[in-house]
Protein backbone atom coordinates (compact mmCIF):
# COMPACT_ATOMS: atom_id res chain seq x y z
CA UNK A 1 0.00 0.00 0.00
CA UNK A 2 1.38 3.42 -0.97
CA UNK A 3 1.39 6.08 1.83
CA UNK A 4 2.53 9.32 2.84
CA UNK A 5 3.79 10.17 6.56
CA UNK A 6 3.49 14.03 7.00
CA UNK A 7 5.75 15.49 9.37
CA UNK A 8 4.25 18.50 11.14
CA UNK A 9 7.11 19.78 13.66
CA UNK A 10 6.54 23.54 11.67
CA UNK A 11 2.69 22.91 11.39
CA UNK A 12 0.83 22.88 7.83
CA UNK A 13 -1.00 24.98 5.99
CA UNK A 14 -2.38 24.44 1.76
CA UNK A 15 0.42 26.05 0.25
CA UNK A 16 2.93 23.88 2.96
CA UNK A 17 0.86 20.70 1.49
CA UNK A 18 1.15 22.01 -1.85
CA UNK A 19 4.94 22.61 -1.80
CA UNK A 20 5.40 19.86 -0.30
CA UNK A 21 3.69 17.55 -3.00
CA UNK A 22 5.46 18.90 -6.13
CA UNK A 23 9.13 19.38 -4.38
CA UNK A 24 7.93 14.65 -3.65
CA UNK A 25 7.40 14.78 -7.34
CA UNK A 26 4.47 16.50 -8.27
CA UNK A 27 4.50 17.42 -11.87
CA UNK A 28 3.74 20.79 -11.36
CA UNK A 29 2.81 20.88 -15.47
CA UNK A 30 0.34 18.97 -14.40
CA UNK A 31 -0.90 20.34 -11.48
CA UNK A 32 -1.52 23.54 -13.70
CA UNK A 33 -3.20 21.61 -16.12
CA UNK A 34 -5.34 19.85 -13.52
CA UNK A 35 -6.33 23.13 -12.20
CA UNK A 36 -7.74 24.53 -14.91
CA UNK A 37 -10.37 22.40 -14.59
CA UNK A 38 -11.47 24.46 -11.79
CA UNK A 39 -12.34 27.19 -14.37
CA UNK A 40 -10.64 29.84 -12.36
CA UNK A 41 -8.53 32.31 -14.04
CA UNK A 42 -7.98 34.96 -11.34
CA UNK A 43 -4.65 33.29 -10.27
CA UNK A 44 -1.24 33.07 -10.48
CA UNK A 45 0.53 29.73 -9.34
CA UNK A 46 4.41 29.80 -8.89
CA UNK A 47 6.39 27.27 -7.84
CA UNK A 48 10.43 28.09 -6.78
CA UNK A 49 12.83 26.00 -4.84
CA UNK A 50 13.48 27.81 -1.09
CA UNK A 51 16.03 26.96 1.65
CA UNK A 52 14.60 26.97 4.94
CA UNK A 53 17.66 26.89 7.74
CA UNK A 54 19.83 25.52 5.12
CA UNK A 55 17.06 22.78 4.15
CA UNK A 56 16.09 23.11 0.27
CA UNK A 57 12.26 22.83 -0.36
CA UNK A 58 9.86 23.79 -2.67
CA UNK A 59 7.89 26.62 -1.82
CA UNK A 60 3.94 27.64 -4.06
CA UNK A 61 2.79 30.09 -4.10
CA UNK A 62 -0.62 31.33 -5.46
CA UNK A 63 -1.48 35.01 -6.08
CA UNK A 64 -5.33 35.62 -6.29
CA UNK A 65 -5.90 38.39 -9.04
CA UNK A 66 -9.53 38.90 -7.60
CA UNK A 67 -10.60 41.67 -5.40
CA UNK A 68 -12.01 41.24 -2.24
CA UNK A 69 -14.16 38.31 -2.65
CA UNK A 70 -16.98 36.86 0.37
CA UNK A 71 -17.61 33.21 -0.91
CA UNK A 72 -20.41 31.05 0.62
CA UNK A 73 -20.08 27.22 0.86
CA UNK A 74 -22.74 27.14 -1.90
CA UNK A 75 -20.59 29.33 -4.07
CA UNK A 76 -17.51 26.93 -3.31
CA UNK A 77 -19.29 23.59 -3.88
CA UNK A 78 -20.74 25.19 -7.44
CA UNK A 79 -17.05 26.03 -8.69
CA UNK A 80 -16.19 22.47 -7.80
CA UNK A 81 -19.40 20.89 -9.00
CA UNK A 82 -19.04 23.02 -12.64
CA UNK A 83 -15.28 22.20 -12.62
CA UNK A 84 -14.01 19.22 -14.90
CA UNK A 85 -11.77 17.55 -12.24
CA UNK A 86 -12.04 14.18 -11.67
CA UNK A 87 -14.82 13.10 -9.22
CA UNK A 88 -12.47 11.26 -6.63
CA UNK A 89 -10.79 15.17 -6.59
CA UNK A 90 -14.17 16.73 -6.78
CA UNK A 91 -15.61 14.42 -4.01
CA UNK A 92 -12.62 14.92 -1.24
CA UNK A 93 -12.47 18.84 -2.17
CA UNK A 94 -16.21 18.81 -1.56
CA UNK A 95 -15.90 17.25 1.49
CA UNK A 96 -13.06 19.56 2.92
CA UNK A 97 -15.14 22.66 2.42
CA UNK A 98 -18.38 21.30 4.24
CA UNK A 99 -15.90 20.51 7.01
CA UNK A 100 -14.35 24.18 7.02
CA UNK A 101 -17.91 25.41 6.99
CA UNK A 102 -18.71 23.26 9.52
CA UNK A 103 -16.26 24.59 11.72
CA UNK A 104 -16.56 27.80 10.81
CA UNK A 105 -20.70 27.73 11.24
CA UNK A 106 -19.81 26.27 15.15
CA UNK A 107 -17.14 29.13 15.72
CA UNK A 108 -19.56 32.06 14.64
CA UNK A 109 -22.65 30.64 16.28
CA UNK A 110 -24.59 30.21 12.76
CA UNK A 111 -25.17 27.87 10.34
CA UNK A 112 -23.03 26.36 7.53
CA UNK A 113 -25.61 28.14 4.91
CA UNK A 114 -25.58 31.26 6.45
CA UNK A 115 -21.29 31.39 6.63
CA UNK A 116 -18.85 33.04 4.76
CA UNK A 117 -15.70 32.33 4.05
CA UNK A 118 -13.02 35.14 4.42
CA UNK A 119 -9.39 34.28 3.71
CA UNK A 120 -10.57 30.27 2.97
CA UNK A 121 -12.93 31.26 0.28
CA UNK A 122 -10.61 33.55 -1.67
CA UNK A 123 -9.26 31.94 -4.94
CA UNK A 124 -5.83 31.10 -3.22
CA UNK A 125 -7.30 28.84 -0.33
CA UNK A 126 -9.63 27.15 -3.51
CA UNK A 127 -6.52 26.58 -5.41
CA UNK A 128 -4.14 25.36 -2.35
CA UNK A 129 -7.11 22.85 -1.07
CA UNK A 130 -8.07 21.43 -4.88
CA UNK A 131 -4.03 21.32 -5.70
CA UNK A 132 -3.71 19.42 -2.36
CA UNK A 133 -6.47 16.83 -3.11
CA UNK A 134 -5.15 16.72 -6.92
CA UNK A 135 -1.53 16.10 -5.64
CA UNK A 136 -2.58 12.87 -3.25
CA UNK A 137 -4.94 11.74 -6.20
CA UNK A 138 -1.84 11.84 -8.86
CA UNK A 139 0.77 10.50 -6.78
CA UNK A 140 -1.37 7.68 -5.89
CA UNK A 141 -1.61 8.07 -2.26
CA UNK A 142 -3.57 5.34 -0.51
CA UNK A 143 -3.28 6.27 3.46
CA UNK A 144 -2.01 9.52 5.15
CA UNK A 145 -0.45 9.19 8.69
CA UNK A 146 1.04 12.59 10.13
CA UNK A 147 3.00 13.38 13.09
CA UNK A 148 1.12 14.72 16.02
CA UNK A 149 1.37 18.97 15.20
CA UNK A 150 3.20 22.03 16.11
CA UNK A 151 0.50 24.44 16.22
CA UNK A 152 3.27 27.67 17.30
CA UNK A 153 2.01 30.03 19.73
CA UNK A 154 0.68 33.86 20.36
CA UNK A 155 -1.85 36.05 17.53
CA UNK A 156 -2.86 36.19 14.04
CA UNK A 157 -4.49 39.35 12.32
CA UNK A 158 -7.15 37.62 9.71
CA UNK A 159 -9.93 39.00 8.42
CA UNK A 160 -12.03 38.84 11.48
CA UNK A 161 -9.61 40.75 13.39
CA UNK A 162 -6.86 39.60 16.12
CA UNK A 163 -6.94 35.79 16.46
CA UNK A 164 -5.76 33.55 19.00
CA UNK A 165 -2.91 30.98 17.75
CA UNK A 166 -4.27 28.17 16.90
CA UNK A 167 -6.71 30.03 15.16
CA UNK A 168 -10.40 28.98 16.58
CA UNK A 169 -11.64 27.32 13.37
CA UNK A 170 -8.21 25.70 13.27
CA UNK A 171 -8.60 24.30 16.38
CA UNK A 172 -12.35 23.03 15.53
CA UNK A 173 -10.71 21.24 12.55
CA UNK A 174 -7.60 19.31 14.79
CA UNK A 175 -10.13 17.84 17.04
CA UNK A 176 -8.98 14.48 18.12
CA UNK A 177 -4.92 15.29 16.81
CA UNK A 178 -2.29 15.20 18.99
CA UNK A 179 -0.76 19.07 19.19
CA UNK A 180 1.94 20.83 20.65
CA UNK A 181 3.17 24.50 21.36
CA UNK A 182 6.95 25.30 22.04
CA UNK A 183 8.34 28.59 21.99
CA UNK A 184 7.96 29.48 17.85
CA UNK A 185 5.37 32.96 18.16
CA UNK A 186 3.61 32.67 15.00
CA UNK A 187 0.56 30.67 13.56
CA UNK A 188 2.01 27.61 12.22
CA UNK A 189 -1.08 25.86 11.38
CA UNK A 190 -4.02 27.76 9.21
CA UNK A 191 -7.77 25.89 8.95
CA UNK A 192 -6.83 25.06 5.59
CA UNK A 193 -4.11 23.02 6.61
CA UNK A 194 -5.97 21.62 8.98
CA UNK A 195 -9.07 20.59 7.03
CA UNK A 196 -6.15 18.76 4.59
CA UNK A 197 -4.70 17.21 7.29
CA UNK A 198 -7.68 16.11 8.91
CA UNK A 199 -9.45 15.35 6.21
CA UNK A 200 -6.70 12.55 4.75
CA UNK A 201 -5.36 11.65 8.00
CA UNK A 202 -6.78 9.75 10.86
CA UNK A 203 -3.22 7.56 12.88
CA UNK A 204 -1.08 10.20 14.36
CA UNK A 205 2.91 9.38 15.93
CA UNK A 206 5.48 8.02 14.33
CA UNK A 207 6.79 6.79 11.38
CA UNK A 208 4.93 3.51 10.48
CA UNK A 209 7.51 1.05 8.97
CA UNK A 210 7.31 2.33 5.11
CA UNK A 211 9.94 1.55 2.33
CA UNK A 212 11.32 5.09 1.85
CA UNK A 213 10.90 6.22 -2.14
CA UNK A 214 9.83 9.87 -2.41
CA UNK A 215 10.78 12.62 0.03
CA UNK A 216 9.40 16.46 -0.51
CA UNK A 217 9.90 19.66 1.58
CA UNK A 218 7.15 22.53 1.83
CA UNK A 219 8.22 25.97 2.83
CA UNK A 220 5.93 27.70 4.76
CA UNK A 221 6.14 32.20 4.17
CA UNK A 222 7.83 33.32 7.23
CA UNK A 223 11.46 32.38 8.09
CA UNK A 224 11.53 30.87 11.84
CA UNK A 225 14.21 29.75 13.92
CA UNK A 226 13.01 26.03 12.83
CA UNK A 227 13.34 25.20 9.49
CA UNK A 228 9.33 26.95 8.46
CA UNK A 229 8.62 23.37 6.33
CA UNK A 230 6.40 20.40 5.93
CA UNK A 231 8.26 16.94 5.39
CA UNK A 232 5.75 14.49 3.32
CA UNK A 233 7.83 10.90 2.98
CA UNK A 234 6.07 8.68 0.32
CA UNK A 235 6.71 4.83 0.09
CA UNK A 236 5.17 1.31 0.36
CA UNK A 237 3.78 0.56 3.50
CA UNK A 238 5.72 -2.06 5.14
CA UNK A 239 3.11 -3.57 6.84
CA UNK A 240 6.36 -6.10 7.99
CA UNK A 241 4.76 -8.88 6.46
CA UNK A 242 7.34 -10.80 4.54
CA UNK A 243 7.20 -13.88 3.00
CA UNK A 244 9.27 -16.85 5.30
CA UNK A 245 9.28 -20.65 5.24
CA UNK A 246 7.16 -22.15 2.30
CA UNK A 247 5.40 -19.06 1.80
CA UNK A 248 4.29 -18.68 5.50
CA UNK A 249 3.57 -14.81 6.14
CA UNK A 250 6.00 -13.51 8.89
CA UNK A 251 4.62 -10.11 9.99
CA UNK A 252 5.04 -7.62 13.57
CA UNK A 253 1.52 -7.12 15.14
CA UNK A 254 0.99 -5.05 18.85
CA UNK A 255 -1.11 -6.85 21.94
CA UNK A 256 -2.93 -4.27 23.66
CA UNK A 257 -4.90 -5.25 26.91
CA UNK A 258 -6.69 -4.09 30.12
CA UNK A 259 -7.96 -5.43 32.42
CA UNK A 260 -11.72 -3.95 33.39
CA UNK A 261 -13.73 -4.25 36.35
CA UNK A 262 -15.85 -1.53 36.42
CA UNK A 263 -17.76 -0.95 32.95
CA UNK A 264 -21.49 -1.64 31.88
CA UNK A 265 -20.87 -4.74 30.05
CA UNK A 266 -23.74 -3.61 27.74
CA UNK A 267 -21.00 -1.09 26.59
CA UNK A 268 -18.28 -3.65 24.71
CA UNK A 269 -21.23 -4.43 21.83
CA UNK A 270 -20.34 -0.64 20.93
CA UNK A 271 -16.84 -0.75 21.82
CA UNK A 272 -16.29 -4.03 19.70
CA UNK A 273 -17.70 -1.78 16.73
CA UNK A 274 -14.89 0.99 17.40
CA UNK A 275 -12.19 -0.86 17.97
CA UNK A 276 -12.75 -2.98 14.65
CA UNK A 277 -13.70 0.03 12.43
CA UNK A 278 -10.34 2.29 13.83
CA UNK A 279 -8.55 -1.02 11.92
CA UNK A 280 -8.41 -3.68 14.79
CA UNK A 281 -7.43 -6.84 13.70
CA UNK A 282 -8.90 -9.10 16.16
CA UNK A 283 -10.92 -8.41 19.30
CA UNK A 284 -11.79 -10.70 22.64
CA UNK A 285 -12.33 -10.77 26.30
CA UNK A 286 -11.46 -13.59 28.78
CA UNK A 287 -13.29 -13.54 32.41
CA UNK A 288 -10.71 -12.49 35.34
CA UNK A 289 -11.20 -12.68 39.33
CA UNK A 290 -8.68 -10.15 40.10
CA UNK A 291 -7.28 -9.11 43.63
CA UNK A 292 -9.94 -8.86 46.59
CA UNK A 293 -11.54 -11.32 44.32
CA UNK A 294 -13.44 -9.09 41.98
CA UNK A 295 -14.85 -10.17 38.86
CA UNK A 296 -13.14 -8.60 35.96
CA UNK A 297 -12.82 -9.27 32.20
CA UNK A 298 -8.88 -8.79 30.40
CA UNK A 299 -9.76 -7.19 27.07
CA UNK A 300 -7.54 -8.06 24.18
CA UNK A 301 -6.66 -5.95 20.95
CA UNK A 302 -4.24 -7.18 18.31
CA UNK A 303 -3.05 -3.85 15.90
CA UNK A 304 -1.35 -3.41 13.10
CA UNK A 305 1.80 -1.32 14.63
CA UNK A 306 0.67 2.07 12.93
CA UNK A 307 -2.77 2.02 15.20
CA UNK A 308 -1.62 2.33 18.21
CA UNK A 309 -2.51 5.78 18.74
CA UNK A 310 -5.93 5.83 17.32
CA UNK A 311 -7.03 2.43 19.39
CA UNK A 312 -4.98 3.54 22.39
CA UNK A 313 -7.11 6.53 22.03
CA UNK A 314 -10.42 4.93 22.19
CA UNK A 315 -9.86 2.52 24.64
CA UNK A 316 -8.69 5.31 27.49
CA UNK A 317 -11.84 7.06 26.24
CA UNK A 318 -14.84 4.32 25.41
CA UNK A 319 -13.92 1.98 28.32
CA UNK A 320 -13.14 2.68 31.95
CA UNK A 321 -9.76 1.25 32.06
CA UNK A 322 -6.59 3.94 33.57
CA UNK A 323 -3.99 1.57 32.03
CA UNK A 324 -3.07 -0.45 28.99
CA UNK A 325 -0.42 -3.41 28.55
CA UNK A 326 1.05 -3.04 25.01
CA UNK A 327 3.55 -6.21 23.72
CA UNK A 328 5.00 -5.69 20.48
CA UNK A 329 4.47 -9.19 18.80
CA UNK A 330 5.32 -11.27 16.11
CA UNK A 331 3.19 -12.94 13.74
CA UNK A 332 2.79 -16.43 11.27
CA UNK A 333 0.38 -16.44 8.99
CA UNK A 334 -0.70 -19.12 6.77
CA UNK A 335 -1.12 -18.63 3.20
CA UNK A 336 -5.00 -18.99 1.94
CA UNK A 337 -7.29 -18.08 -0.57
CA UNK A 338 -10.37 -18.11 -1.46
CA UNK A 339 -12.85 -20.75 -3.66
CA UNK A 340 -16.29 -19.78 -4.47
CA UNK A 341 -17.97 -23.31 -4.91
CA UNK A 342 -21.74 -23.66 -6.25
CA UNK A 343 -23.95 -26.15 -4.12
CA UNK A 344 -27.53 -27.42 -4.08
CA UNK A 345 -28.14 -24.44 -1.63
CA UNK A 346 -26.44 -21.92 -3.41
CA UNK A 347 -22.80 -20.23 -4.12
CA UNK A 348 -20.86 -19.83 -1.28
CA UNK A 349 -16.94 -18.92 -0.67
CA UNK A 350 -14.58 -21.35 0.95
CA UNK A 351 -10.68 -19.96 2.71
CA UNK A 352 -8.16 -22.86 1.30
CA UNK A 353 -4.90 -22.48 3.72
CA UNK A 354 -1.87 -24.37 2.67
CA UNK A 355 0.97 -24.96 4.66
CA UNK A 356 4.44 -26.71 2.80
CA UNK A 357 2.26 -26.28 -0.29
CA UNK A 358 -0.07 -28.91 0.80
CA UNK A 359 -3.72 -28.02 1.38
CA UNK A 360 -3.91 -27.71 5.89
CA UNK A 361 -7.68 -26.56 5.89
CA UNK A 362 -10.85 -25.66 4.14
CA UNK A 363 -12.86 -23.24 6.48
CA UNK A 364 -16.64 -22.16 4.62
CA UNK A 365 -17.50 -18.64 4.94
CA UNK A 366 -19.43 -18.33 7.35
CA UNK A 367 -21.43 -15.28 6.37
CA UNK A 368 -21.62 -16.98 3.20
CA UNK A 369 -23.01 -20.08 4.77
CA UNK A 370 -25.80 -18.38 7.32
CA UNK A 371 -27.24 -16.32 4.21
CA UNK A 372 -27.75 -19.95 2.42
CA UNK A 373 -29.14 -21.54 5.87
CA UNK A 374 -31.63 -18.50 5.64
CA UNK A 375 -32.44 -18.32 1.98
CA UNK A 376 -33.00 -22.32 2.15
CA UNK A 377 -34.05 -23.27 5.80
CA UNK A 378 -31.88 -25.63 5.62
CA UNK A 379 -29.92 -25.99 9.21
CA UNK A 380 -26.86 -24.00 8.83
CA UNK A 381 -24.36 -27.25 10.27
CA UNK A 382 -26.12 -29.05 7.30
CA UNK A 383 -24.73 -25.95 4.44
CA UNK A 384 -21.91 -26.25 6.52
CA UNK A 385 -21.02 -29.26 5.35
CA UNK A 386 -22.20 -29.09 2.29
CA UNK A 387 -19.73 -26.57 1.70
CA UNK A 388 -16.81 -28.09 2.94
CA UNK A 389 -18.04 -31.33 0.85
CA UNK A 390 -17.98 -29.15 -1.99
CA UNK A 391 -14.88 -27.59 -1.35
CA UNK A 392 -12.70 -30.73 -1.01
CA UNK A 393 -14.20 -32.40 -4.43
CA UNK A 394 -13.14 -28.90 -6.29
CA UNK A 395 -9.75 -29.38 -4.47
CA UNK A 396 -9.45 -32.80 -5.40
CA UNK A 397 -10.27 -32.19 -9.01
CA UNK A 398 -7.55 -29.50 -9.65
CA UNK A 399 -5.14 -31.20 -11.93
O1 LIG B 1 -11.29 32.18 6.15
C1 LIG B 1 -11.77 31.89 7.20
S1 LIG B 1 -13.31 31.35 7.30
C2 LIG B 1 -10.97 31.97 8.42
C3 LIG B 1 -11.50 31.62 9.65
C4 LIG B 1 -10.67 31.72 10.76
C5 LIG B 1 -11.18 31.36 12.08
O2 LIG B 1 -10.42 30.91 12.92
S2 LIG B 1 -12.79 31.52 12.42
C6 LIG B 1 -9.34 32.14 10.63
N1 LIG B 1 -8.90 32.48 9.38
C7 LIG B 1 -7.51 32.95 9.26
O3 LIG B 1 -7.24 33.34 7.90
C8 LIG B 1 -5.87 33.06 7.60
C9 LIG B 1 -5.76 32.25 6.33
O4 LIG B 1 -6.27 30.94 6.58
P1 LIG B 1 -6.10 29.80 5.42
O5 LIG B 1 -6.70 28.57 6.02
O6 LIG B 1 -6.86 30.35 4.25
O7 LIG B 1 -4.64 29.68 5.15
C10 LIG B 1 -5.28 32.37 8.79
O8 LIG B 1 -4.57 33.29 9.55
C11 LIG B 1 -6.50 31.90 9.54
O9 LIG B 1 -6.28 31.80 10.95
C12 LIG B 1 -9.65 32.39 8.28
NI1 LIG C 1 -14.10 32.59 11.15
Amino acid sequence: MKVAYLDCFSGISGDMLLGALVDAGLDFKLLQRDLAGLGLDEYEIYEQKVIKQGISGTKVQVLSLEGHVHRHLRDIQDIIERSSLPNPVKDKSLTIFTRLGEAEAKIHGTTIDQIHFHEVGAVDAIVDIVGAVIGFWRLGIEKVFSSSVHVGKGFVKAAHGLLPVPAPATLELLRGVPIYSRDIEGELVTPTGAALLTAYCQDFGSIPLVKVDRIGYGAGEKDLTIPNLLRLTIGELEVSESEGYHGVKEGKAMTVEANIDDMNPEFYDYLYEKLFAAGAMDVYMQTLQMKKNRPAVMLTVQIPPYKLTAIRQILFTETTTLGLRVYPIKKYMLPYEFITLETKYGSAKAKIATFEEKICTVSPEYEDCRKLAQSSGEPLKHVYDEVKERAKQKINEVP
